[in-house]
């Protein structure tokens, strides 16, 4: 099975330091939900990764979370592609919880979910904690430069860690090889 992992804000759709709080702040990037379609249609199961620290803050709660998800999976569908699992640690970050990046523990859902093994296995994301949650169980770490992208490039990343423009990058790669 070909299964690849989504980091969502700064690699799906635009992300924002005062959080994305609403279906309406919820925009895709350009070519975001055309790349997840394509992958989607070549075969591909896109699955979603993602902290939303929002919750536990209290800047919006979960029905406003399923809600920009379900707008996902709606334009998805559009251009005839799905969306496969969601996974979201709705913690904040000094809960100790095993979910929120960097920590691994969403990828180890998803893998689990589809009985496909971690090794190997591409996490797209833009921050470094994306990254290093995908060095943690010997996935593959894939950098895009959209959100916070170009600030991690800067970074000390993890060894090995693939760098994309953006999400249609990575399709076109994996489509095309
Ligand atoms: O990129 P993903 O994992 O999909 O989601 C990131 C968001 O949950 C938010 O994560 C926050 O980090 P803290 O959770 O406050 O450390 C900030 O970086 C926000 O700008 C960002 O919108
Ligand atoms: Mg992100
Ligand atoms: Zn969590």
């Amino acid at each position: 099975m070909k299964l690849l992992i989504l980091d969502r804000d700064g690699v799906i759709n635009y992300d924002s330091d005062a959080y994305i709080k609403s279906v309406e702040e919820w925009i895709p990037l350009p070519g975001s939900i055309e790349a997840i379609a394509q992958l989607s249609k070549a075969g591909w199961t896109v699955a979603i990764a993602t902290n939303q620290s929002g919750i536990a803050r209290g800047y919006y709660d979960i029905a406003t979370l399923d809600a920009m998800h379900a707008r996902l999976r709606t334009l998805v569908a559009e251009q005839g592609g799905e969306v496969g699992l969601v996974v979201y640690c709705p913690h904040g970050p000094d809960e100790g919880c095993n979910c929120r990046k960097p920590k691994p523990g969403m990828l180890k859902t998803i893998a689990e979910y589809y009985k496909v093994p971690l090794a190997g296995l591409w996490f797209v994301g833009d921050s470094l904690g994306d990254l290093e949650a995908a060095k943690a169980v010997d996935s593959q770490p894939v950098l895009v430069k959209t959100g916070k992208g170009e600030k991690t490039q800067a970074k000390n990343l993890p060894v090995g860690t693939l760098i994309f423009d953006d999400l249609a990058a990575v399709a076109a790669e994996l489509i095309n090889n």
